[in-house]
């Protein structure tokens, strides 16, 4: 089967990119700040196990589960909006019945050489 030539392929991956990084950025922030100020114990404990492993590169994964109502979305909503506010880039790869996966990549300065793993 024929492959996309790599400057076809690199256009879509600069597209994607470009669009996770047209977030307002003030905005961002200004939402991270009133939904943290309201996380409860247990979601504030999700949290910093979550932002921890972002920051210190640990890449663990995490499989947040609850019943229904209890606050796994706005948790999510929180730790997005807070990368998002630094130009990281998050992206939604599947959303099911209450199971949610994420993948969030640092992409380096240098776009064209960056890559999502
Ligand atoms: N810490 C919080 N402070 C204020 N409101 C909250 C908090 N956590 C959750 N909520 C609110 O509770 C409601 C349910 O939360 P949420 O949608 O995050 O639950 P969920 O676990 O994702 O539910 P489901 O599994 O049904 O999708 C929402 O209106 C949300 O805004």
């Amino acid at each position: 089967m024929p492959f996309p030539p790599p400057q076809f392929l690199c256009g879509i991956a600069n597209t994607l990119i470009v669009e996770e990084r047209s977030y307002n950025v003030e905005a961002m922030n200004q939402e991270h700040q009133n939904l943290h100020s309201n996380l409860n114990t247990n979601q504030l404990e999700i949290y910093d196990a979550i932002t921890d492993s972002v920051y210190n590169k640990r890449g663990n994964v995490f499989f947040v589960y609850g019943s229904g109502g209890c606050g796994k979305t706005f948790l999510w909503r929180t730790i997005i909006a807070r990368l998002r506010s630094e130009m990281k880039i998050v992206l939604r790869l599947l959303q099911h019945q209450g199971l949610q996966l994420f993948c969030y990549q640092e992409v380096e300065q240098h776009i064209p050489g960056s890559r999502f793993h």
